[in-house]
């Protein structure tokens, strides 16, 4: 069942152009990262403080359905505030790769699955672990898996 509630959209114009180009044309516009031609995908989430919906463009890393939320935000000494929508409520999620759109349910790893995974997350898009060098804060990462 999607989110219910009112969109509100970042206030950074790249992404809000990203997200709203993407959902316009299930992503055959605006589905990769600039030129990099790596792939993207729309997460949205529950504003933790206003209950509005937010939409957050990340990197494409899939594995057997399941989608990893890396919050990374650059190498950033803090994390994106999409993380504690999420910590707020990981149920909260509805994740759209292309035309496919689906509820989900995020789970925060650790541990030797976080390891693999994070293996999975710089091979999709190596400047992760650049981003990881760039800041002392563990970028966490979530993984998002169909309801
Ligand atoms: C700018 C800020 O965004 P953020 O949630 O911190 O997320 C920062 C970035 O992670 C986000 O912009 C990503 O989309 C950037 N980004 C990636 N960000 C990543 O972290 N990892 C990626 O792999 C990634 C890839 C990517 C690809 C394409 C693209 O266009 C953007 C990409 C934001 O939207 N702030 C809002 C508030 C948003 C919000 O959720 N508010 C909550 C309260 C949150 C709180 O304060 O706890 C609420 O509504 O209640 C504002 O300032 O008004």
């Amino acid at each position: 069942m999607p989110l219910e509630g009112e969109y509100e959209p970042s206030p950074e114009d790249w992404v809000r152009d990203q997200v709203e180009r993407y959902e316009a044309t299930d992503g055959r516009e605006a589905g990769t990262l600039g030129d990099t031609g790596l792939p993207v995908v729309i997460f949205t989430t529950r504003g933790n403080k206003s209950g509005k919906l937010r939409k957050t463009p990340l990197m494409r890393v899939e594995h057997d359905g399941a989608y990893l939320l890396v919050a990374s935000k650059g190498g950033a000494p803090s994390h994106p505030v999409w993380y504690h929508n999420l910590r707020a409520d990981p149920s909260a999620l509805e994740v759209q790769d292309g035309a496919d759109r689906f509820d989900a349910t995020a789970r925060e790893l650790d541990g030797d699955e976080r390891a693999e995974w994070w293996e999975r997350a710089v091979a999709a898009y190596p400047p992760y672990a650049e981003y990881q060098r760039k800041t002392d804060r563990r970028i966490p990462v979530l993984l998002a898996e169909r309801r």
